[in-house]
Protein backbone atom coordinates (compact mmCIF):
# COMPACT_ATOMS: atom_id res chain seq x y z
CA UNK A 1 0.00 0.00 0.00
CA UNK A 2 0.86 3.57 -1.03
CA UNK A 3 2.93 6.02 1.84
CA UNK A 4 2.34 9.48 1.75
CA UNK A 5 4.45 12.26 2.85
CA UNK A 6 2.64 15.86 3.50
CA UNK A 7 5.50 18.97 3.59
CA UNK A 8 3.55 21.81 5.03
CA UNK A 9 5.97 24.94 3.97
CA UNK A 10 4.26 27.29 6.83
CA UNK A 11 3.00 30.16 5.59
CA UNK A 12 3.89 30.42 2.06
CA UNK A 13 0.86 31.94 0.63
CA UNK A 14 1.05 32.38 -3.15
CA UNK A 15 -0.94 35.38 -3.74
CA UNK A 16 -3.83 37.07 -1.90
CA UNK A 17 -7.50 35.25 -2.27
CA UNK A 18 -10.54 36.90 -2.58
CA UNK A 19 -11.65 37.34 1.01
CA UNK A 20 -8.12 38.77 1.57
CA UNK A 21 -10.23 42.47 1.80
CA UNK A 22 -11.81 41.43 5.04
CA UNK A 23 -8.44 40.74 6.67
CA UNK A 24 -6.76 44.16 5.07
CA UNK A 25 -4.69 41.95 3.08
CA UNK A 26 -5.22 42.80 -0.81
CA UNK A 27 -2.13 43.08 -2.12
CA UNK A 28 -0.52 40.50 -0.10
CA UNK A 29 1.90 37.72 -1.71
CA UNK A 30 4.43 36.04 0.25
CA UNK A 31 6.00 33.99 -2.05
CA UNK A 32 6.06 36.87 -5.28
CA UNK A 33 6.83 39.77 -2.83
CA UNK A 34 9.38 37.85 -1.09
CA UNK A 35 11.40 37.43 -4.61
CA UNK A 36 10.45 40.59 -5.77
CA UNK A 37 12.48 41.61 -2.50
CA UNK A 38 15.62 39.32 -3.11
CA UNK A 39 15.99 40.77 -6.54
CA UNK A 40 15.51 44.22 -5.63
CA UNK A 41 17.81 43.99 -2.70
CA UNK A 42 20.57 41.02 -4.18
CA UNK A 43 20.21 42.32 -7.84
CA UNK A 44 19.57 37.93 -7.89
CA UNK A 45 16.93 36.29 -9.27
CA UNK A 46 15.60 33.12 -5.98
CA UNK A 47 16.86 30.29 -7.52
CA UNK A 48 14.13 27.39 -7.46
CA UNK A 49 15.18 24.32 -10.20
CA UNK A 50 13.49 21.78 -8.23
CA UNK A 51 10.63 23.85 -6.91
CA UNK A 52 9.73 25.00 -9.79
CA UNK A 53 9.98 21.81 -12.11
CA UNK A 54 7.26 20.69 -9.77
CA UNK A 55 4.73 23.78 -10.22
CA UNK A 56 5.52 25.99 -7.40
CA UNK A 57 6.04 29.00 -9.84
CA UNK A 58 3.52 28.36 -12.00
CA UNK A 59 0.61 28.03 -9.06
CA UNK A 60 1.54 31.38 -8.20
CA UNK A 61 1.82 32.54 -11.04
CA UNK A 62 -2.09 31.60 -11.17
CA UNK A 63 -3.09 32.32 -7.99
CA UNK A 64 -1.88 36.05 -8.39
CA UNK A 65 -2.01 36.21 -12.04
CA UNK A 66 1.71 38.24 -11.76
CA UNK A 67 5.38 37.49 -12.53
CA UNK A 68 8.33 37.88 -10.48
CA UNK A 69 11.60 37.44 -10.80
CA UNK A 70 13.24 33.66 -10.62
CA UNK A 71 15.69 31.41 -12.13
CA UNK A 72 13.93 28.00 -12.65
CA UNK A 73 12.47 25.78 -14.88
CA UNK A 74 8.83 25.23 -16.56
CA UNK A 75 6.54 22.57 -14.54
CA UNK A 76 7.53 18.78 -16.17
CA UNK A 77 6.95 16.47 -13.22
CA UNK A 78 4.27 17.09 -10.97
CA UNK A 79 0.83 18.14 -10.05
CA UNK A 80 0.46 21.92 -9.15
CA UNK A 81 -2.74 24.33 -8.18
CA UNK A 82 -3.64 26.96 -5.98
CA UNK A 83 -6.13 26.55 -3.19
CA UNK A 84 -8.13 28.65 -0.94
CA UNK A 85 -8.97 29.29 2.79
CA UNK A 86 -12.86 28.36 3.83
CA UNK A 87 -11.64 28.19 7.32
CA UNK A 88 -12.78 31.85 9.28
CA UNK A 89 -8.91 32.85 10.41
CA UNK A 90 -5.52 32.80 8.70
CA UNK A 91 -4.20 30.90 11.53
CA UNK A 92 -1.82 27.40 11.90
CA UNK A 93 -4.56 25.72 13.28
CA UNK A 94 -7.33 26.55 10.70
CA UNK A 95 -4.91 26.28 7.68
CA UNK A 96 -3.86 22.69 9.13
CA UNK A 97 -6.90 21.55 10.14
CA UNK A 98 -8.97 22.52 6.85
CA UNK A 99 -5.77 20.87 4.98
CA UNK A 100 -6.92 17.59 7.20
CA UNK A 101 -10.42 18.00 5.43
CA UNK A 102 -11.68 19.78 8.75
CA UNK A 103 -12.06 23.74 8.27
CA UNK A 104 -13.09 25.81 10.98
CA UNK A 105 -16.48 27.51 10.19
CA UNK A 106 -16.78 29.12 13.84
CA UNK A 107 -15.14 31.95 15.31
CA UNK A 108 -12.40 31.75 17.40
CA UNK A 109 -11.98 33.89 20.73
CA UNK A 110 -9.47 36.77 20.11
CA UNK A 111 -7.71 39.31 22.52
CA UNK A 112 -8.50 42.43 20.56
CA UNK A 113 -7.37 44.71 22.88
CA UNK A 114 -3.62 45.82 22.05
CA UNK A 115 -2.92 46.60 25.60
CA UNK A 116 -4.56 45.47 28.66
CA UNK A 117 -5.29 42.21 26.23
CA UNK A 118 -6.15 39.85 28.69
CA UNK A 119 -9.33 40.63 31.11
CA UNK A 120 -8.89 41.14 35.29
CA UNK A 121 -10.54 38.02 35.33
CA UNK A 122 -8.55 35.79 33.59
CA UNK A 123 -5.24 37.23 35.15
CA UNK A 124 -6.71 37.24 38.50
CA UNK A 125 -7.56 33.08 37.88
CA UNK A 126 -4.16 32.53 36.30
CA UNK A 127 -2.08 34.57 39.06
CA UNK A 128 -4.23 32.27 41.62
CA UNK A 129 -3.67 28.98 39.74
CA UNK A 130 -0.29 29.62 39.32
CA UNK A 131 1.10 31.25 42.50
CA UNK A 132 2.35 34.13 40.73
CA UNK A 133 2.45 37.92 41.63
CA UNK A 134 1.39 39.01 38.16
CA UNK A 135 2.62 38.74 34.79
CA UNK A 136 4.82 41.13 32.39
CA UNK A 137 3.31 42.41 28.78
CA UNK A 138 -0.09 41.59 28.67
CA UNK A 139 -0.44 42.76 25.19
CA UNK A 140 -0.20 42.15 21.05
CA UNK A 141 3.39 41.53 20.34
CA UNK A 142 5.92 40.29 18.18
CA UNK A 143 7.57 37.63 20.12
CA UNK A 144 11.28 38.63 19.36
CA UNK A 145 10.00 42.41 20.05
CA UNK A 146 8.71 41.82 23.39
CA UNK A 147 11.72 39.72 24.44
CA UNK A 148 14.19 43.12 23.73
CA UNK A 149 11.85 44.80 25.73
CA UNK A 150 10.74 42.64 28.51
CA UNK A 151 13.37 40.08 28.95
CA UNK A 152 15.56 41.70 31.46
CA UNK A 153 12.97 42.58 33.55
CA UNK A 154 11.38 38.96 33.36
CA UNK A 155 14.75 37.59 34.58
CA UNK A 156 14.46 40.26 37.02
CA UNK A 157 11.53 39.75 38.80
CA UNK A 158 10.65 36.02 37.78
CA UNK A 159 7.56 37.04 36.37
CA UNK A 160 6.72 35.19 32.76
CA UNK A 161 5.61 37.16 29.69
CA UNK A 162 2.50 37.10 28.66
CA UNK A 163 1.56 38.27 24.97
CA UNK A 164 -1.14 37.43 22.36
CA UNK A 165 -1.19 38.77 18.23
CA UNK A 166 -4.34 39.19 15.68
CA UNK A 167 -3.99 35.16 15.90
CA UNK A 168 -6.08 33.29 18.65
CA UNK A 169 -3.35 32.53 20.53
CA UNK A 170 -1.65 33.18 24.26
CA UNK A 171 1.15 33.49 24.13
CA UNK A 172 4.08 33.01 27.05
CA UNK A 173 7.57 33.78 26.58
CA UNK A 174 10.29 32.54 29.93
CA UNK A 175 13.92 32.23 30.24
CA UNK A 176 14.78 28.64 30.10
CA UNK A 177 17.24 28.29 32.84
CA UNK A 178 16.12 31.76 35.53
CA UNK A 179 12.19 30.29 34.69
CA UNK A 180 12.87 26.89 34.00
CA UNK A 181 11.19 24.91 31.03
CA UNK A 182 8.89 22.39 33.12
CA UNK A 183 7.72 25.61 35.03
CA UNK A 184 6.84 27.47 31.46
CA UNK A 185 5.28 24.32 30.45
CA UNK A 186 3.27 23.87 33.54
CA UNK A 187 2.52 27.20 33.79
CA UNK A 188 1.13 26.94 30.05
CA UNK A 189 -0.77 23.86 30.87
CA UNK A 190 -2.51 25.75 33.45
CA UNK A 191 -3.06 28.89 30.97
CA UNK A 192 -4.59 26.51 28.66
CA UNK A 193 -7.48 24.93 31.25
CA UNK A 194 -8.29 28.68 32.48
CA UNK A 195 -8.95 29.59 28.98
CA UNK A 196 -11.38 26.79 28.22
CA UNK A 197 -14.63 29.06 28.23
CA UNK A 198 -12.66 31.90 25.29
CA UNK A 199 -12.50 29.81 22.65
CA UNK A 200 -8.94 30.37 22.27
CA UNK A 201 -7.13 27.89 19.89
CA UNK A 202 -3.62 27.92 21.25
CA UNK A 203 -1.37 28.36 24.16
CA UNK A 204 2.19 28.91 23.10
CA UNK A 205 5.19 27.90 25.24
CA UNK A 206 8.28 30.03 24.13
CA UNK A 207 11.36 29.38 26.23
CA UNK A 208 14.31 31.77 25.05
CA UNK A 209 18.17 31.89 26.51
CA UNK A 210 20.75 34.51 26.82
CA UNK A 211 21.55 36.87 29.34
CA UNK A 212 20.54 40.43 27.44
CA UNK A 213 18.45 41.93 25.59
CA UNK A 214 21.15 41.63 22.68
CA UNK A 215 21.46 38.25 22.62
CA UNK A 216 18.25 36.93 23.93
CA UNK A 217 17.51 34.10 21.60
CA UNK A 218 13.70 31.84 21.12
CA UNK A 219 14.98 28.25 21.71
CA UNK A 220 13.26 25.58 19.84
CA UNK A 221 11.59 23.87 23.05
CA UNK A 222 8.88 25.46 21.66
CA UNK A 223 5.54 23.99 22.75
CA UNK A 224 1.87 23.99 21.33
CA UNK A 225 -1.18 23.60 23.29
CA UNK A 226 -4.00 23.13 20.88
CA UNK A 227 -7.71 23.11 21.54
CA UNK A 228 -9.32 19.53 19.28
CA UNK A 229 -10.02 20.27 16.08
CA UNK A 230 -14.21 20.18 16.19
CA UNK A 231 -13.96 17.02 14.20
CA UNK A 232 -12.48 14.23 13.35
CA UNK A 233 -9.82 14.77 10.73
CA UNK A 234 -8.44 13.07 8.16
CA UNK A 235 -5.68 11.49 10.48
CA UNK A 236 -7.85 10.33 12.88
CA UNK A 237 -9.61 8.39 10.38
CA UNK A 238 -6.58 6.92 8.42
CA UNK A 239 -4.88 6.26 11.85
CA UNK A 240 -8.22 4.30 13.03
CA UNK A 241 -8.30 2.14 10.03
CA UNK A 242 -4.32 1.34 10.85
CA UNK A 243 -2.42 3.63 8.63
CA UNK A 244 0.61 4.72 10.67
CA UNK A 245 0.44 8.68 10.99
CA UNK A 246 4.08 10.00 11.82
CA UNK A 247 4.53 13.24 12.76
CA UNK A 248 7.58 15.52 12.18
CA UNK A 249 7.82 18.83 14.06
CA UNK A 250 5.00 20.41 15.80
CA UNK A 251 2.46 18.92 13.75
CA UNK A 252 0.92 16.79 16.17
CA UNK A 253 0.95 19.80 19.01
CA UNK A 254 -1.28 21.38 16.20
CA UNK A 255 -3.67 18.13 15.91
CA UNK A 256 -3.74 18.06 19.92
CA UNK A 257 -2.19 14.79 19.55
CA UNK A 258 -5.15 13.22 18.05
CA UNK A 259 -4.91 10.85 14.88
CA UNK A 260 -1.30 10.43 15.67
CA UNK A 261 0.91 7.02 16.23
CA UNK A 262 4.47 8.66 16.42
CA UNK A 263 6.57 11.89 16.81
CA UNK A 264 9.28 13.47 16.14
CA UNK A 265 10.71 16.58 17.04
CA UNK A 266 13.59 18.48 15.49
CA UNK A 267 14.31 22.29 15.41
CA UNK A 268 15.46 24.03 12.41
CA UNK A 269 14.70 23.59 8.82
CA UNK A 270 17.62 20.93 7.88
CA UNK A 271 17.00 19.11 10.82
CA UNK A 272 13.44 18.95 9.89
CA UNK A 273 14.11 17.68 6.87
CA UNK A 274 16.46 15.33 8.14
CA UNK A 275 14.18 13.74 9.92
CA UNK A 276 11.20 13.50 7.14
CA UNK A 277 14.19 11.91 5.09
CA UNK A 278 14.75 9.14 7.66
CA UNK A 279 11.10 8.18 8.05
CA UNK A 280 10.93 7.62 4.58
CA UNK A 281 13.54 5.54 4.99
CA UNK A 282 12.19 3.29 7.41
CA UNK A 283 8.46 3.78 7.54
CA UNK A 284 6.86 0.94 6.93
CA UNK A 285 3.74 0.27 4.14
CA UNK A 286 0.54 2.52 4.80
CA UNK A 287 2.35 5.37 6.38
CA UNK A 288 1.31 9.20 6.38
CA UNK A 289 4.67 11.17 7.54
CA UNK A 290 3.85 14.43 8.11
CA UNK A 291 6.10 18.04 8.55
CA UNK A 292 5.78 21.27 9.43
CA UNK A 293 8.68 23.19 8.58
CA UNK A 294 7.67 26.29 10.62
CA UNK A 295 10.87 28.27 10.20
CA UNK A 296 9.55 29.80 7.32
CA UNK A 297 7.07 31.22 9.72
CA UNK A 298 8.48 32.09 12.60
CA UNK A 299 12.12 33.03 11.69
CA UNK A 300 11.59 34.90 8.54
CA UNK A 301 7.49 35.73 7.83
CA UNK A 302 6.67 36.62 11.24
CA UNK A 303 9.98 38.56 11.21
CA UNK A 304 9.47 40.37 7.89
CA UNK A 305 12.73 39.02 6.67
CA UNK A 306 12.12 38.34 2.65
CA UNK A 307 16.04 37.96 2.15
CA UNK A 308 16.33 35.21 4.78
CA UNK A 309 13.23 33.88 3.49
CA UNK A 310 14.24 33.88 0.38
CA UNK A 311 17.42 32.17 1.33
CA UNK A 312 15.07 29.43 3.24
CA UNK A 313 13.61 28.58 -0.02
CA UNK A 314 16.79 27.83 -1.88
CA UNK A 315 18.01 25.78 1.05
CA UNK A 316 14.83 23.96 0.66
CA UNK A 317 15.42 23.48 -2.70
CA UNK A 318 18.85 22.11 -3.05
CA UNK A 319 17.08 19.67 -0.96
CA UNK A 320 14.26 18.48 -2.65
CA UNK A 321 16.07 15.49 -4.93
CA UNK A 322 16.85 13.54 -1.66
CA UNK A 323 12.82 13.39 -0.93
CA UNK A 324 12.82 12.07 -4.66
CA UNK A 325 15.95 9.49 -4.35
CA UNK A 326 14.01 8.52 -0.74
CA UNK A 327 10.28 7.57 -2.18
CA UNK A 328 9.68 4.46 -3.22
CA UNK A 329 7.13 3.61 -6.42
CA UNK A 330 3.93 3.95 -5.04
CA UNK A 331 4.95 7.01 -2.69
CA UNK A 332 2.90 10.21 -3.01
CA UNK A 333 4.84 13.50 -1.75
CA UNK A 334 2.46 16.99 -1.63
CA UNK A 335 3.81 19.96 -0.22
CA UNK A 336 1.25 23.04 0.71
CA UNK A 337 0.95 25.60 3.09
CA UNK A 338 -1.34 26.36 6.00
CA UNK A 339 -2.12 30.58 5.52
CA UNK A 340 0.38 33.14 3.98
CA UNK A 341 3.01 35.85 6.21
CA UNK A 342 3.99 38.12 3.06
CA UNK A 343 7.35 39.26 4.40
CA UNK A 344 7.29 42.73 2.69
CA UNK A 345 4.05 43.13 4.48
CA UNK A 346 2.83 45.94 6.99
CA UNK A 347 2.77 44.68 10.52
CA UNK A 348 4.11 41.32 12.01
CA UNK A 349 0.59 38.93 11.26
CA UNK A 350 -0.12 36.13 8.82
CA UNK A 351 -1.63 37.97 5.60
CA UNK A 352 -4.72 35.93 3.84
CA UNK A 353 -3.31 33.93 1.00
CA UNK A 354 -3.88 31.17 -1.57
CA UNK A 355 -1.54 28.13 -0.68
CA UNK A 356 0.03 26.14 -3.28
CA UNK A 357 -0.84 22.25 -3.56
CA UNK A 358 1.88 20.43 -5.26
CA UNK A 359 1.84 16.51 -5.81
CA UNK A 360 4.19 14.26 -6.92
CA UNK A 361 4.96 10.58 -7.21
CA UNK A 362 7.70 8.99 -9.91
CA UNK A 363 4.99 8.27 -12.58
CA UNK A 364 3.43 11.49 -12.50
CA UNK A 365 3.72 13.92 -15.48
CA UNK A 366 3.05 17.43 -15.34
CA UNK A 367 -0.47 18.53 -14.05
CA UNK A 368 -2.52 21.72 -13.86
CA UNK A 369 -5.07 21.23 -10.97
CA UNK A 370 -6.20 24.77 -11.09
CA UNK A 371 -7.89 26.67 -8.40
CA UNK A 372 -8.98 24.66 -5.46
CA UNK A 373 -11.72 25.85 -3.46
CA UNK A 374 -10.78 24.30 -0.16
CA UNK A 375 -7.39 23.35 1.66
CA UNK A 376 -9.63 20.67 2.61
CA UNK A 377 -9.21 19.15 -1.39
CA UNK A 378 -5.73 17.69 0.38
CA UNK A 379 -6.91 15.92 2.98
CA UNK A 380 -10.07 14.24 0.35
CA UNK A 381 -7.63 13.19 -1.54
CA UNK A 382 -5.55 11.38 1.20
CA UNK A 383 -8.61 9.77 2.24
CA UNK A 384 -9.11 8.12 -0.93
CA UNK A 385 -5.60 7.08 -0.85
CA UNK A 386 -5.97 5.34 2.17
CA UNK A 387 -9.41 4.18 1.37
CA UNK A 388 -11.14 5.69 4.03
CA UNK A 389 -15.08 7.03 4.01
CA UNK A 390 -14.67 10.36 2.16
CA UNK A 391 -14.61 13.56 4.51
CA UNK A 392 -17.44 16.55 4.76
CA UNK A 393 -15.22 18.62 2.75
CA UNK A 394 -13.16 18.95 -0.22
CA UNK A 395 -12.77 17.53 -4.07
CA UNK A 396 -10.53 14.71 -4.22
CA UNK A 397 -7.83 15.36 -6.70
CA UNK A 398 -5.88 11.71 -6.29
CA UNK A 399 -6.98 11.10 -9.94
CA UNK A 400 -5.66 13.71 -11.40
CA UNK A 401 -2.36 12.52 -10.48
CA UNK A 402 -2.35 9.30 -12.22
CA UNK A 403 -3.85 11.05 -15.16
CA UNK A 404 -2.04 10.02 -18.82
O1 LIG B 1 5.78 36.89 17.06
P1 LIG B 1 5.71 35.45 17.42
O2 LIG B 1 5.89 35.17 18.87
O3 LIG B 1 6.61 34.60 16.55
O4 LIG B 1 4.20 35.03 17.20
C1 LIG B 1 3.63 34.51 16.05
O5 LIG B 1 3.46 33.15 16.27
C2 LIG B 1 2.13 32.89 16.63
C3 LIG B 1 1.77 31.50 16.25
O6 LIG B 1 2.00 31.23 14.88
C4 LIG B 1 1.34 33.93 15.88
O7 LIG B 1 0.17 34.24 16.56
C5 LIG B 1 2.27 35.09 15.77
O8 LIG B 1 1.93 36.08 16.66
MN1 LIG C 1 1.53 28.51 10.33
MN1 LIG D 1 2.74 32.18 12.44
Amino acid sequence: MARAIIIVIDSLGIGYSPDAVDFGDVGANTFANLARAYYNETGKEIFLPNLSALGLIKACEQASEQKFPYQGQEPNKGAYGFAQEISTGKDTPSGHWEMAGVPVLFDWGYFTDKKNSFPTSLIDDINRETGFDGMLGNCHASGTEILTRLGQEHIKTGLPICYTSADSVFQIAAHEEHFGLDNLYKYCETVRELLRDLNIGRVIARPFVGDSADNFSRTGNRRDYSVLPPAPTVLDKISQAGTKVISVGKIADIFAHQGIDEKTKATGLNALFDATLDHINTAQDNSLIFTNLVNFDQDFGHRRDAIGYARELEALDVRIPELFHAMSADDVLFLTADHGCDPTWSGTEHTREYVPIIAYHHQIDSVNLGNRKTFADLGQSVAELFNVEAMDYGTSFLSDLYRK
